[in-house]
């Protein structure tokens, strides 16, 4: 098995005074690629250094792995822009492509939580375009594996090289040229197959990707998967298999250089997982490196390589399938499990002195740390110029550069622009380049075929989508999916209409029929207002609870997956804020006018008119705290069981502690825990437009003074809860980030 040759760069720029990056043919490095923006980023000297600077561009720049606004260089540094990276080395840029296959090493992985070992000193090494089974009895660590390599949850000890770079020093760059179906499905069920590809295809894709093209390569994996006649099927309705083939899909629209998918077939009628392995081949084949974790035995044949793990997360053995049952000794598969459950020890241990081991792990391993010290014993990175160079124009200002045609995304490079050079080159090829005085990094192919010769899809789609669009355009997205998503469950969207009917219609039960009006001087009390009062703030602490509580938790799978693939939580949890928001104003104007319907409002207002409203936006922020606390709950629990309990909970102490029910005033304890209660607000407020103490004399409270002060400082509160409770949140959401789990 052979490892990454040493690959060339496709063409060296002299750094200047100001060299300009981006997609525009006005730059001077122009990038052959639409992921990068038409002035996306500068090198710029200063002093006797030279610094790399974001032109606030939508994909960023990255710095030796990690995405920067500016970074002062040093030689041998790597920036990488869309699929190009230029390694500087003091005086130049060279620059490299990446297009797609790569290998991938996992050396001496070790994943420990506590004292158990989880994944035992496993090393493999794959060539690009090869197929890999993970196999072995349930709870030997294929999962955990999984995750060590794909960075989702990092190992202990050890290390990945991503085509020879290291995974987890790289994270921030290299995950999003990582696919990863696992085992939990990650689309909205609710949604049809080409409706839940198009909104993760705007998710992935960065911004200036017109609709036109994400919606065709959509239409293009729906193809690949053999999906065309399901496109307009609700996914929910899909067989398990269909489901699969459309999780696949989903990762296919980025066209990762690797793919990892956990039991993709588990569950399913056995007969898929031919066909389903069959796909796996067919993507290994067109130059993608394809992990497959299997419960299932019989198709192994397809692969290029079988990783047989034993209880206790050690190898048993990795090499070709059809030398696997010779090794055991075996007479069928079903014999091999048993042998890596009853005598896991005994058979890691005899794989480690094999000759297998040998020929399939150490000799690859080997082969790996020769090529990269060839690399970085190598002389010089020289690319050979192509018969025809178009030079690019001399710079233009830097409103033309926006202007300027694109440059073809079929050019296999440029030479940079004599004249932004302070002593210029001539026009023409470019030179042979120096050799550089640093270890020239690895991968980056200059060609842009798999290794079978086809083209690897469309590759400057496949560039652009690598990196997180803007925060705005995920957030519309988010939004815009969560409205379709409750549009399309019809039975969800009634429910959250016939709720707030339901509870108006309770509310029908208090007796009275003044509402919250002051009766006539006639009557000498009347607790009709209070009690009506404590029904709405706590009516809309439950619709507020009961509508977000599960919100994070039931998508989860979805959101880590996201997650990985670039999706920003503050956009996630603002356009959940914003469709929540809307549901609970809806609500709540229901709710509160078919509640008071044939009564009365209140007679006055303090601050807003008419009365209404001002008592129907304390009762919203009741609703709207609620459901910002229901999210950060949401974000904590592990499962959408554990939410009936907490949300029966959080009802029945917002209705003790909002101070309708009973008074709080000599309660020293609970009075002051009653101040974190989102109902202890709106009461106050709603008890201060009515004036409750006129109302019920007998009752008292501070914080129900008639007056358009004690009115602000309960709104003042709630919306102060409601920054806290976004915060506690966004800060909960972190327990479901790749690699924590
Ligand atoms: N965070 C954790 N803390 C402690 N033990 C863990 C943790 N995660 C996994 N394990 C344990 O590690 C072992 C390997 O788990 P893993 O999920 O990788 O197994 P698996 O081979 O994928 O199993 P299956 O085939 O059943 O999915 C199991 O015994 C599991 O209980």
């Amino acid at each position: 098995m052979s490892v990454p040759a040493q690959r060339a760069p496709v063409a060296a720029y002299q750094a200047t005074e100001r060299v300009r990056i981006g997609r525009g043919a006005g730059n001077d490095i122009a990038l052959a690629d639409l992921a990068v923006s038409r002035r996306h980023a500068e090198l710029r000297r200063v002093g006797d250094a030279y610094e790399v600077v974001d032109l606030g561009s939508s994909n960023g720049i990255f710095h030796n792995g990690q995405r920067v606004p500016r970074a002062r260089l040093t030689p041998g540094d790597r920036i990488s822009i869309g699929r190009h990276q230029l390694i500087f080395d003091g005086q130049r840029l060279h620059e490299f492509v990446d297009t797609g296959p790569v290998s991938l090493a996992a050396q001496d992985l070790t994943v420990q939580v506590g004292k158990t070992v989880l994944l035992d000193d496993v090393s493999f090494t794959l060539r690009q375009g090869a197929l890999l089974a993970v196999v072995g009895p349930s709870g030997c660590g294929k999962s955990t594996l999984v995750k060590a390599v794909t960075g989702l949850r990092p190992a202990t000890l050890g290390q990945v090289q991503y085509d020879g770079r290291d995974l987890y020093d790289n994270y921030a760059e290299l995950r999003y040229r990582i696919g990863m179906v696992p085992q939990d499905d990650v689309l909205h069920r609710q949604l049809t197959v080409r409706r839940a590809l198009r909104y993760a295809a705007a998710l992935r894709f960065a911004d200036d990707v017109p609709r036109r093209e994400r919606w065709k390569r959509v239409d293009e994996v729906i193809h690949t998967l053999d999906l065309d006649g399901r496109a307009k099927q609700r996914i929910d309705t899909l067989s398990g298999g269909q489901r699969k083939r459309v999780s696949v899909a989903l990762e296919l629209l980025t066209e990762p250089s690797l793919l990892f998918l956990d039991e993709p077939t588990s569950g399913l009628d056995p007969s898929l997982d031919k066909e389903v392995m069959q796909e796996l081949r067919e993507l290994a084949d067109r130059g993608r490196t394809v992990v497959v974790v299997t419960h299932n035995v019989l198709h192994l044949d397809l692969c290029d390589r079988v990783l047989v793990m034993c209880l206790g997360g050690r190898m048993g053995y990795f090499g070709p399938p059809s030398e696997l049952l010779s090794f055991f000794q075996a007479k069928d598969y079903a014999d091999v499990f048993t042998k890596v459950t009853d005598e896991g020890e005994k058979w890691a241990r005899i794989f480690r002195d094999s000759e297998h081991y040998r020929r399939y792990v150490s000799e690859p391993a080997a082969e790996l740390a020769q090529a990269a010290a060839q690399r970085a014993a190598a002389p010089a990175p020289t690319y050979a110029p192509p018969p025809a160079v178009a030079p690019v124009p001399p710079p233009a200002p830097a409103q033309a550069a926006d202007d300027a045609p694109d440059v073809n995304p079929t050019a296999t490079f440029t030479v940079p622009p004599a004249a932004t050079s302070p002593q210029p080159a001539p026009p023409g090829p470019a030179p042979q380049v120096a050799p550089p005085a640093y270890p020239v990094p690895p991968p980056s192919a200059p060609h842009q075929t798999h290794p079978a010769g086809a083209p690897l899809g469309s590759l400057p789609l496949r560039a652009r989508a690598r990196h997180p669009s803007a925060p705005i355009r995920q957030y519309f997205t988010l939004c815009l999916r969560m409205l379709s998503v409750i549009i399309s469950d019809r039975g969800y969207a009634l429910f959250l209409l016939g709720l707030p009917l339901a509870l108006a219609l309770l509310t029908h039960a208090v007796p009275g029929e003044f509402g919250l009006a002051a009766p006539p001087p006639t009557v000498r009390v009347s607790l009709e207002a209070q009690r009506l009062l404590v029904v709405l703030v706590v009516g809309a602490a439950f619709l507020g609870i009961a509508v977000s509580i599960r919100e994070i938790v039931n998508e989860s799978s979805i959101y880590r997956r996201e997650r990985a693939a670039g999706l920003l939580p503050a956009a996630y949890l603002a356009s959940k804020l914003t469709v929540l928001g809307l549901i609970n104003i809806i609500q709540v104007i229901l709710f509160v006018y078919l509640s008071v319907l044939g009564r009365g409002g209140p007679s006055q207002s303090l601050v807003l008119k008419p009365p209404m409203v001002e008592i129907t936006v304390v009762v919203a922020l009741v609703a709207i705290t609620s459901t910002v606390m229901g999210l950060a709950i949401s974000a904590l629990v592990r499962t959408s069981e554990q939410t009936t309990p907490i949300l029966v909970v959080l009802v029945m102490a917002q209705l003790v502690l909002s101070g309708g029910l009973f008074e709080l005033q000599g309660e020293k304890v609970l009075q002051v825990i009653s101040t974190i209660a989102p109902t202890r607000w709106g009461f106050a407020a709603g008890a201060s437009t009515v004036d409750m103490q006129k109302l019920v004399p007998f009752l008292k409270d501070s914080l129900w003074d008639p007056t358009p002060s004690a009115w602000w400082r309960s709104v003042l509160v709630m919306l102060g809860q409601i920054a806290i409770l976004v915060v506690a949140a966004r800060i909960a959401m972190r327990r479901l980030e790749p690699g924590r789990q």
